[in-house]
């Protein structure tokens, strides 16, 4: 195998993804019950599957892609939007000194490191991150943050969401800080059902 085809196999498989349905984006979005004003860190953001509904809702976007075309296209596509596009390794990533919260669809290597260390952030909020369904449970179990969170299973994502469909079925881990009293702060309940 040339050198260029050896790369390009190695690249596809570092980038590679199965892209998020439409509307399944939306409704991952509209369950996070974002506010209108809200900053909104989309991480591993792609071509802007929960980009576009975040910034539908009133969200002003942080939206972190790696790859530089994904960084260019989000710019492209969103011009002229609350949104703005950080061409950064998440890993590298310093989180706001503002309250913030995050709805993401990140890369699925690191999510429990990424979700470890989003929870050290001090103005983080909430955050609804979709995981393999096994990694979301192995965080609930764990429970990170010391308290200072609840951390549980929120809408689960069939595989049928994604084309082509991957092996494991998702679900949105589903981060709220705790107030004094003990229950989660600063979110409107799940618009969809008002109860979960
Ligand atoms: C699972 S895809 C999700 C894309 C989009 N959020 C969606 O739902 O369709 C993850 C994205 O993260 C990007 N990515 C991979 N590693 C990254 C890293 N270390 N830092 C930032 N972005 C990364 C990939 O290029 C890809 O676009």
């Amino acid at each position: 195998m040339s050198e260029t085809a050896h790369r390009t196999r190695r690249s596809r498989r570092a980038w590679g993804w199965h892209p998020l349905d439409e509307a399944w984006a939306r409704r991952i979005v509209e369950t996070a019950a974002v506010r209108r004003g809200e900053l909104v860190l989309d991480l591993g953001a792609g071509l802007g599957a929960l980009t576009g509904p975040l910034l539908d809702a009133g969200a002003r976007v942080l939206a972190v892609e790696l790859h530089p075309a994904r960084a260019e296209w989000l710019r492209t596509s969103f011009a002229g939007r609350a949104v703005t596009v950080v061409e950064a390794d998440l890993a590298d990533v310093y989180w706001p000194g503002r309250p913030f919260r995050v709805v993401a669809s990140p890369p699925y290597a690191g999510t429990t490191a990424l979700v470890r260390r989003l929870l050290t952030a001090r103005t983080l909020v909430a955050a609804d991150v979709l995981l393999q369904r096994s990694a979301a449970q192995r965080l609930v179990a764990e429970r990170p943050g010391s308290g200072r969170w609840t951390v549980s299973l929120g809408l689960p994502v069939p595989r049928r969401a994604f084309s082509p469909p991957p092996r494991t079925d998702s679900v949105v881990l589903r981060v709220r800080r705790r107030g004094r009293s003990g229950r989660p702060l600063g979110v409107s309940r799940c618009a969809p059902c008002r109860g979960c």
